[in-house]
């Protein structure tokens, strides 16, 4: 590090303690974590043996160890993001664990997870945004122009994370994209599950390369699982935490770690043409380590649980007298990041090739169906028909477009929930909302083609009225099909959905009478029967054109009107009539929708709610369910008195 950056840095953390300061907040400068016995159990599985260590600020340690002998447990337990089975778990020199604690404690799970159609800075940018408490606009830029600078991705700034074709990240610059998400927040202590899973060598020591600088130039605490590294990758790391299923194997340097079982009672000296991590793997593994007591009992007098001195004084929390929010950002900033950042990913759809093609396709395709319809007998029931036509194409997209929408937000969802970064109300109501600008497009864009080919009316008020009908078709569909999305799991929502369809298509009225159904309260449930109700409203009853009558010897529906004694003309109450269009009024045709829209939109929310409040409490409780001070030095120093 060069003078003027240590400069760089010795200010920004000059700042921080100010800052600290001013919040009457403790300021913390390091933070490393010791923990002793430390054991971590579900129900009957235990999922990390007993064991010891430290890792200590400016150190990084590589965790290493076969699948399932405990390496994400471990790590889960000492950011509290999972359950602590027994033992002590210490930060820095005296710090018991509890909220004020979080802000400095970060976890880069092991999935990326990225908001695609962002790039590199506007990924940052909106982090900074959503999860920097009470800086300026302006200071927050420039923590992400300093965390660009750190993980070395300032050649990528601008390149999309994924998704819109053509020159994305790569696997490497994605996961110090992941480390930067959380290195924004400035943590002391940084975990990290698997970072170079999936990468091939030398992108994996570029990653774990801007690991350890972190460790080395901002004083962080980093902690990393490791599978299969290079030698190379190995030795970037300064120590070594290898577990197997019933403890810790070695603890100590890496450049050290290839010779340790060398010696008596192992005999187990790395061979010329392994690599020191691929032996120390293979040891492992195949138990080589275990394999009778006398160096089980080595082993545990090397590095079992009790090696490392347990702690007798008693811990404290850290000072921070105002209870932190929340959310860093106020809500109005939530909606509007996340609006921005929702915009980035629909932009693109509004114009979408591919779409245009399919509702312009279908427009015209429809519009030479119902050619240039006039005003005659003959055009009634085509112009009855149309009410039906022009709407049909916003029942199904809307719906079957919602289907996955839960589906493939989850896991962002959960990671962006885990720290807080917004509210899922601010999430539902931006991301729900912002999906209906590309049907908004399109459906005028189908809308218009159609009512030209068909010639619906010189009326410009029928035109307005059709699409508010089917701003309305969509808006409900849409409702509807989110509610599928996040209340029926996996594959079951297609076919509740394809189930849904089929009953809105039958339960109209239009195949067999409503008072001859087995269930006519179903047709007046049916969403469709009241867009059916509008549309002809905008056609028939917006247009109030009369129809000429035909020749009566070809037979009328209206005889009223066109057999001798009519005038000749069928107006548009003869029509609602022959068509039952007058069973509800146009007012509670707009009522019913709108209650529909409400409800269904309303259940998709606490239906989701509900799912990823689950997974939110469980962790709220390893963070939040913590013993006060006093109540955890008592019962560590009980732990260590009975030790002792
Ligand atoms: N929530 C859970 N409920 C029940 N058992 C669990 C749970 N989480 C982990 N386990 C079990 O605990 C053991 C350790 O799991 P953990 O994920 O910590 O291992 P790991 O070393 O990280 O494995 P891998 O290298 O495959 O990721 C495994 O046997 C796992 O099945």
């Amino acid at each position: 590090m060069g003078k003027g950056e240590r400069t760089l840095s010795a200010t920004k953390m000059d700042q921080s303690r100010i800052r600290a300061e001013k919040e009457n907040v403790e300021y913390v400068e390091t933070l490393g974590v010791h923990w002793r016995n430390l054991s971590v159990h579900f129900k009957d599985v235990q999922a990390l043996a007993p064991c010891s260590g430290d890792v200590e600020a400016g150190q990084a340690v590589a965790l290493m160890g076969p699948t399932g002998c405990g390496k994400t447990s471990l790590l889960n337990a000492l950011a509290r993001r999972g359950p602590v089975g027994g033992g002590q778990v210490w930060y820095g020199d005296d710090l018991a664990w509890s909220s004020a604690l979080k802000r400095h404690v970060a976890f880069v799970e092991q999935d990326d997870l990225v908001f695609e159609g962002l790039t590199v800075r506007e990924t940052l940018a909106f982090s900074a945004r959503l999860r920097l408490p009470a800086a300026s606009l302006k200071e927050k830029l420039e923590r992400v122009d300093e965390t660009l600078k750190l993980l070395r991705l300032e050649s990528c700034a601008e390149t999309p994370v994924g998704g819109m074709g053509g020159k994305t990240i790569s696997g490497g610059e994605r996961k110090r994209l992941m480390v930067g998400q959380e290195m924004l927040t400035r943590p002391r202590l940084l975990c990290c599950d698997e970072p170079t899973s999936g990468l091939d060598s030398a992108t994996a020591c570029v990653v774990v390369e801007a690991l350890r600088d972190l460790a080395r130039e901002r004083r962080v605490a980093v902690v990393a699982s490791i599978h299969q590294p290079s030698s190379r990758l190995f030795l970037l790391f300064d120590e070594l935490l290898l577990l197997r299923k019933g403890g810790l194997t070695y603890r100590g340097s890496t450049a050290d770690a290839g010779d340790a079982f060398a010696g008596a009672p192992f005999h187990l000296p790395c061979p010329a043409a392994y690599s020191a991590p691929d032996w120390l793997m293979e040891i492992v593994v195949e138990n080589k380590v275990d394999s009778d007591d006398e160096k089980k009992r080595v082993l545990d007098e090397r590095y079992g649980p009790s090696t490392l001195p347990p702690r007798t004084e008693p811990l404290r929390s850290l000072r921070a007298q105002k209870r932190r929010q929340r959310y860093a950002a106020p809500l109005t900033e939530q909606i509007a990041v996340l609006s921005r950042r929702s915009w980035k990913a629909v932009a693109p759809k509004v114009f979408k090739r591919s779409s245009l093609l399919l509702h312009g396709g279908n427009a015209t395709l429809a519009g030479l169906m119902w050619w240039q319809l006039g005003y005659k007998e003959k055009d009634v029931f085509p112009r009855y028909t149309l009410a039906f036509a022009i709407p049909i194409a916003w029942i199904f997209f809307p719906l079957l477009d919602a289907l996955p929408w839960f589906g493939a937000a989850q896991n962002m969802l959960r990671k962006d929930l885990a720290c807080n970064a917004y509210r899922l109300e601010a999430w539902f109501v931006v991301d729900s909302t912002m999906n209906l600008v590309p049907m908004c497009a399109q459906s005028l864009m189908h809308l218009t083609i159609f009512y030209v080919l068909a010639g619906v009316s010189s009326n410009p008020a029928v035109w307005f009225a059709l699409y508010a009908v089917l701003v309305a078709s969509f808006l409900t569909f849409q409702s509807i099909g989110l509610m599928f999305s996040a209340g029926v799991s996996g594959e079951n929502v297609v076919t509740v959905a394809m189930i849904y369809v089929t009953y809105v298509f039958l339960f109209t009225g239009l195949f067999v009478p409503v008072s001859q159904t087995a269930v006519p309260w179903a047709v007046y449930a049916n969403p469709l029967i009241y867009i059916l109700k509008l549309s002809a409203d905008a056609i028939f009853g917006i247009d109030r054109k009369k129809f000429k009558c035909g020749n009566p010897d070809d037979g009328t529906l209206f005889p009223d009107s066109c057999d001798a004694g009519g005038d000749g003309k069928i107006s548009v109450n003869d029509i609602y009539e022959e068509y039952h269009l007058d069973r509800f009024t146009t007012g509670q045709a707009i009522v019913a929708l709108f209650v529909m829209f409400v409800v269904a939109r309303s259940v998709a929310y606490l239906l989701l709610r509900r799912r990823m409040k689950q997974k939110e409490r469980e962790l709220m409780r390893y963070q939040d369910a913590t013993p006060t001070a006093e109540e955890e030095s008592k019962e560590d120093v009980a732990v260590a008195g009975e030790k002792a």
